[in-house]
C-alpha cells in the first residue's frame, strides 16, 4: 500500500490496545477495560459516546510518564505501518492530582518526538497544539500563546494549531480572535469543520480566515445540507480536506462507507487526504483506511499512488517535501 503521510491523528485517540494494557497495569484502581477505550469492527457509537471514550483514556493518561510512553508508542506504530511523515495533534492538559502542567504536557510530547528520532525510528514527526472548543475563548487564546512559544523554541517541530473537541458544544465565533492570532503569528491552522449538520454558519465564518486544512468537512456540501457557497469558498482557497472514513462511519456522522463525502471531493479533484483521526479508538491504521477508500470507491493502484503522493503537498512542513518523496517506492 502506498502511503507516506498521516496528517490527522489525535494523540490520545491513537493509543493502541497494547499501550492501553500497559496504562491499565499502571492504574488498576481505575477498573478500566479495553472495551471502554475502543470501538471494534462492526460496532457503532454516537459521536457523543465517542467523546465519553476520550474521557476514559484521559483518566489513563494523566502523568508525564504516561504521555511520554503513549506518544512514543503511537509514533512507533505509525512508523511500523509505513508512515514516513506524521503530524500528531493533542490538547495540552493540566492535571492537578499529578502536577502535570500544559507546558510540561507539550514539552513531553516534543521529548517523545526527539527520543524516537534519536532511536532511529524511520519517520518525521511534527506537532499541532490542539484547542478543545468546549473550553471556550480564554483557554483558546492561552493555548495559542503556548503554541506560539513552542513554535519558536522547538526548531520547527510545532507547526500549527488544531481546533477540535465536541462539535455540538460552543460556537466558533467565540474562538475567532484566537484562531486569527494563531494564523497571524505563523501557526498553520487545521480546523474541524462541519463534522455534524447545523454548523454551516460557523463554517462560513471560519472558512474565511482561511484555515490551511479542514478536518472532516462532512456537512459542507449542499447534498448534505451544507451549501454551494461553502464549497465555493473551500475551492477558492484550495483548502485541503482531511478525510477519516472509519472514524465517520463508527461515529455515525456518515451512514456507510459508500456514502462518505470522500467521493464528492475526490471526483471534483479537490485536495483530499486520507487520515485515521483516532486509530486506537476506532481500531484502524492508515493502511486500512487507504484500503477502505480503494475498495469502497473502486480506486486503482495508480489512483492510490497519486492520492498518497498528493498528500505530501498538504503537509505543514514544506521544507520536508523532497526528503519524504525520495524514499517513497512502489511495493
Ligand atoms: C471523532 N471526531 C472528533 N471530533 C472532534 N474532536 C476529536 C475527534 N476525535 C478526537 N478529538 C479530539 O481529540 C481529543 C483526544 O486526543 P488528545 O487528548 O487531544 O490527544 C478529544 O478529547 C477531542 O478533543
Ligand atoms: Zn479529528
Amino acid at each position: 500500500m502506498h502511503k507516506v503521510d498521516e496528517l490527522h491523528a489525535h494523540l490520545n485517540g491513537s493509543v493502541s490496545f497494547s499501550t492501553i494494557k500497559k496504562l491499565v497495569a499502571r492504574k488498576p484502581h481505575l477498573n478500566i477495560e479495553h472495551g471502554m477505550t475502543a470501538i471494534r469492527s462492526g460496532q457503532r457509537r454516537t459521536l457523543d459516546e465517542c467523546f465519553q471514550v476520550f474521557k476514559v483514556i484521559h483518566q489513563l493518561v494523566d502523568t508525564e510518564e504516561d504521555i511520554l510512553m503513549v506518544a512514543k508508542d503511537v509514533i512507533r506504530e505509525f512508523a511500523a505501518d509505513g508512515v514516513k511523515y506524521l503530524e500528531l495533534r493533542s490538547t495540552p492538559r493540566k492535571e492537578k492530582t499529578t502536577g502535570m502542567t500544559k507546558r510540561r504536557y507539550v514539552e513531553t510530547v516534543i521529548e517523545a518526538i526527539r527520543q524516537c528520532k534519536n532511536e532511529g525510528v524511520d519517520i518525521e514527526v511534527r506537532f499541532l497544539v490542539a484547542v478543545d472548543r468546549r473550553n471556550g475563548a480564554e483557554v483558546a487564546m492561552e493555548t495559542v500563546k503556548l503554541a506560539e512559544d513552542f513554535m519558536l523554541s522547538t526548531d520547527g517541530l510545532v507547526v500549527g494549531l488544531d481546533l477540535s473537541g465536541d462539535p455540538t458544544v460552543g460556537h466558533g465565533r467565540d474562538l475567532l480572535p484566537a484562531l486569527q492570532k494563531a494564523k497571524n503569528c505563523g501557526l498553520k491552522l487545521s480546523l474541524h469543520l462541519s463534522e455534524v449538520p447545523s454548523q454551516a454558519d460557523e463554517s462560513e465564518l471560519l472558512l474565511n480566515i482561511p484555515p490551511d486544512r479542514i478536518g472532516h468537512g462532512t456537512y459542507l456540501h449542499p447534498e448534505v445540507g451544507g451549501s454551494q457557497s461553502l464549497v465555493d469558498t473551500v475551492r477558492k482557497h484550495n483548502t485541503p480536506l482531511e478525510l477519516c472514513l472509519t472514524s465517520n462511519v463508527k461515529g455515525q456522522t456518515v451512514s456507510s462507507y459508500s456514502q462518505h463525502h470522500f467521493l464528492y471531493w475526490y471526483q471534483m479533484g479537490h485536495p483530499s487526504v486520507i487520515c485515521t483521526d483516532d486509530k486506537g479508538v476506532f481500531c484502524t491504521d492508515l493502511s486500512q483506511e487507504y484500503q477502505l477508500a480503494a475498495s469502497t470507491f473502486n480506486l486503482s493502484q495508480e489512483d492510490m499512488w497519486t492520492l498518497s503522493q498528493k498528500a505530501i503537498d498538504c503537509t505543514f512542513a514544506p521544507d520536508l517535501k523532497r526528503q519524504v518523496r525520495f524514499p517513497f517506492t512502489e511495493d
